[in-house]
C-alpha cells in the first residue's frame, strides 16, 4: 500500500503521524511511504532521517492527498485538507466528529474511509489509541492550570502546593478516567488538595484505592459537583462519553458562585467541552475570561510536547496501520472488531452511532459494510 503523512497544520501542532521509525517498519513490510517535507521538524526528525528509513519526501501535501491510499495524521483534517480527500482513500487520525458538524459534512461528502483513533477500542472497552494522549493532556492540565492561576494570567494568585503555614490550592477533577487520573497524580504530587468526581462506582473505587488519603473521591451528581466546583481554585474537565459530545456539567450560572479568579481547564474540549462557557482555544492564545473565571480550552494540548506525544502516539497507532496496510481496512476490521469501532465515516455514510445521533445522520453499522 502507498501510505502518506502530511505535515500537521493545526495551530501550534508539532506532532507528526509517522516517526522515521514507524516509516521504517512500514517500508520493511513492503509498503511505500511518502512524507511531506519538514513533516517531522516539530520532533526534530529531518527529511534525511525519513529518507534513510526508506520513505520518499514530497514537496507539499498535495501529492500525498492525490496519490496515497492511506493518509496517516494526528489531528482532524483542517478545512483546506478536507477539500483534498478522495473517494476510496483511507484517513487514519483523530477526528472528534460529534461536536464538529462541518468536518463531518466534508468527510461524508468526500467519500473517504475515516478511521478515528479516539473510538478504536481495546479488549476491555478501553480506548487504547486515545490513552497516551490523555495521559499527556491530564499531566499537562495541572501545569496549564497552575500557570493560569497566577495573577499575571488572570488567576486568583494561588500556588497549588501552598507553603508551610498556608493552605494548598483546591483542585477538582471531573472524570476519573485516564485524563483525570493523570491530572490527579500531578496535582497530588504538587501537594494540592485534590477531589475527583466520577459517576462510575468502579472508577471511584479504583482512584480511591490508588490515591488513598492523597485525594478525595465524590460521586458526580449535581449537588456534589456544585459544591466542589464552587470551592475550587482549579477545576479540570476530564469527562468522556465515547464518541459523543461531552455533557455540559458546569453551567454559566455556576460561574457566578465560583471563587473570582478560579481556573477551568476543559480537557474535554475536543468533544465539545464539559463547561457551558467553553470554546476551543489554541496554544497561541490558550485562555480567556468569562464572569471572572479563567478558561483554558486547548483542543490539542499534547501538540505542545510533540516529541513525547508523537512517540507515545505512534506506539499505539502503528500496529493497526501495519495491519490496515497489509490486509486492507475491511479485512483488518473483520479480524479485529476493536479496530472496526474506529470507523466513523465510509463512502458518504456515518458509521459511528453516537456521531450519527448527535449530528442527525442515518447510522450505517460497520458490520453491514464488512459483510
Ligand atoms: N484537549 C486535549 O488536547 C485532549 C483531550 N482529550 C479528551 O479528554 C477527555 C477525557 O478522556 P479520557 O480521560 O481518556 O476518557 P476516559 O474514558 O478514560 O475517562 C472519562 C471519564 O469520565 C467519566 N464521566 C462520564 N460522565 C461523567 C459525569 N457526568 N461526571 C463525572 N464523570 C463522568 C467516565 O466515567 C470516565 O471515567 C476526552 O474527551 C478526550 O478526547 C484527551 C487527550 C487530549
Ligand atoms: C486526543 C487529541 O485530540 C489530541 O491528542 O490532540
Ligand atoms: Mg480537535
Amino acid at each position: 500500500m502507498r501510505i502518506g503523512c502530511p505535515k500537521e497544520i493545526k495551530n501550534h501542532e508539532y506532532r507528526v503521524g509517522l516517526t522515521p521509525e514507524s516509516a521504517h517498519e512500514l517500508v520493511a513490510q513492503g509498503h511505500e511511504v511518502w512524507i511531506e517535507t519538514m513533516a517531522g521538524c516539530g520532533i526534530d526528525a529531518s527529511d534525511d532521517q525519513y529518507v534513510a528509513a526508506g520513505a520518499k519526501i514530497t514537496d507539499g501535501p498535495d501529492p500525498i492527498f492525490a496519490e496515497c491510499e492511506m493518509v496517516v495524521k494526528v489531528k482532524e483534517p483542517q478545512a483546506v485538507e478536507r477539500k483534498k480527500l478522495r473517494d476510496g482513500q483511507i484517513l487514519y487520525t483523530y477526528l472528534h466528529l460529534a461536536p464538529d458538524p462541518d468536518q463531518t459534512r466534508d468527510l461524508v461528502e468526500s467519500g473517504v474511509t475515516a478511521i478515528a483513533y479516539e473510538t478504536v477500542t481495546g479488549p476491555r472497552g478501553q480506548l487504547p489509541l486515545l490513552k497516551p494522549m490523555s495521559q499527556v493532556a491530564g499531566r499537562m492540565s495541572v501545569q496549564a492550570g497552575a500557570t493560569a492561576l497566577e495573577k499575571a494570567h488572570g488567576g486568583r494568585g494561588v500556588l497549588l502546593g501552598g507553603v508551610p503555614g498556608v493552605m494548598p490550592g483546591k483542585v477538582v477533577v471531573i472524570g476519573g478516567g485516564v485524563v483525570g487520573f493523570n491530572a490527579a497524580q500531578m496535582a497530588a504530587g504538587l501537594g494540592a488538595d485534590v477531589t475527583i468526581l466520577d459517576r462510575d462506582p468502579e472508577v471511584l473505587e479504583k482512584v480511591g484505592t490508588h490515591f488513598e488519603s492523597r485525594a478525595s473521591t465524590r460521586f458526580s451528581n449535581k449537588a456534589n459537583l456544585y459544591d466542589a466546583v464552587c470551592g475550587a481554585d482549579l477545576v479540570i474537565g476530564a469527562v468522556l462519553i465515547p464518541g459523543a459530545a461531552a455533557p455540559k456539567l458546569v453551567t454559566r450560572e455556576m460561574l457566578g458562585d465560583m471563587q473570582k479568579g478560579a481556573v477551568l481547564v476543559d480537557v474535554a474540549i475536543d468533544q465539545g467541552g464539559c463547561f457551558e462557557t467553553s470554546k476551543p482555544t489554541t496554544h497561541a492564545d490558550p485562555t480567556y475570561v468569562v464572569d471572572d473565571i479563567v478558561h483554558y480550552c486547548v483542543a490539542n494540548m499534547p501538540g505542545a510536547v510533540a516529541r513525547t506525544s508523537t512517540y507515545a502516539l505512534n506506539n499505539v497507532t502503528l500496529p493497526h496501520a501495519l495491519r490496515i496496510a497489509r490486509m486492507g481496512w475491511k479485512e483488518a476490521m473483520r479480524a479485529d472488531p476493536h479496530l472496526g469501532e474506529g470507523l466513523n465515516v465510509h463512502a458518504g455514510e456515518v458509521t459511528y452511532e453516537a456521531v450519527a445521533k448527535e449530528l442527525g445522520y442515518d447510522f450505517r453499522p460497520v458490520e453491514d459494510l464488512l459483510g
